[in-house]
């Protein structure tokens, strides 16, 4: 049985730090490195980011919708990608953010959290706004798995608030009440539990602001917005507080920029997970 998700992250940032690099082809990124805009050139560029980071990250993060974008030959990408880092042992995150009625959430289950999918990473994204009770079919699959997932709670973009911030008849705010579930599913787990929130790097003091609490959580914070989205060392530590010990902090276009040279990728992912780690201490 494989071990549950939360257990291989935190040994997986114990090891390598709490960075993940986002695998983000976008059209401007393939021209810059020198490739088509096309299945064959999201293709290379992904494989070019995994060889970089391969054994040396705790996460890659592939954005599921720069590869959807070239049709089945970009979807293709998105499996050799879940292949690699399965060979590797390096951690897949899907970034998908699936949310749907139940019945529908059971397909996207079936697509990116069952064992012999080629789609199936180590952990997908999701959204509750459908009902946090929607997500149940992927819950099940990826507690039974070893899997986990990412409940969108805090975005990082600020049109997120005006959802986000809400609160109910007893005043409390939708953010909260999504760290709540994902805390009870959490429960007794050691050292954390597989069901994380994605907590953006760029909220300011929102965690505070409506009533979040984030330590409280058991679970791994997804902090996409550091670099290119203006997060830095000082935001981590000033949004996360005490629960930045549950941070894997996320970066793209500011690695990605280094590329296509595998070792100037290496090098800058690295300089990141070297940031990220004394931001997190
Ligand atoms: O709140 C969120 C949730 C997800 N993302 C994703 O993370 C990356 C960010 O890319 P950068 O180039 O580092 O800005 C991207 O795939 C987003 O879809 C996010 O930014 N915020």
């Amino acid at each position: 049985m494989t071990r549950p998700f939360g257990e291989r992250l935190a040994a997986a940032m114990d090891e390598h730090g709490p960075l993940c690099v986002g695998i983000d082809p976008h059209p401007g990124l393939l021209e810059a490195w020198g490739l088509s805009d096309d299945g064959a050139g999201v293709r290379e560029f992904a494989l070019r980011v995994m060889e970089a980071t391969e054994g040396r990250l705790a996460a890659v993060k592939p954005q599921s919708a720069l590869f959807e974008r070239h049709g089945s030959r970009g979807v293709a990408a998105l499996e050799e990608v879940v292949a690699a880092g399965r060979a590797s042992g390096t951690l897949v995150i899907v970034d998908a953010k699936r949310g749907d009625i139940g019945s529908t959430m059971a397909g996207y289950a079936d697509a990116y959290l069952r064992d012999g999918s080629p789609l199936a990473g180590d952990a997908l994204t999701v959204s509750p706004f459908l009902g946090f009770g929607s997500l149940r079919p992927t819950v099940d699959a990826a507690l039974g798995s070893g899997r986990g997932l990412f409940v969108l709670c805090l975005t990082s973009n600020p049109e997120g608030a005006g959802v986000q911030h809400a609160r109910d008849a007893d005043g409390t705010s939708v953010a909260s009440r999504i760290a709540g579930e994902a805390a009870l599913l959490n429960e007794g787990q050691d050292p954390m539990g597989s069901v994380g929130l994605v907590v953006g790097a760029t909220i300011g003091d929102a965690a505070a602001t409506t009533g979040t609490d984030l330590a409280a959580v058991n679970g791994p914070l997804l902090a996409p917005g550091v670099g290119a989205q203006g997060g830095g060392a000082a935001e981590l530590a000033g949004v996360f507080g005490a629960a930045r010990r549950q941070v894997l902090a996320s970066s793209s276009r500011a690695v990605l920029a280094a590329g296509p040279d595998v070792s100037a990728l290496r090098s800058a992912a690295r300089t990141a997970a070297d940031e990220v780690a004394a931001a997190l201490r």
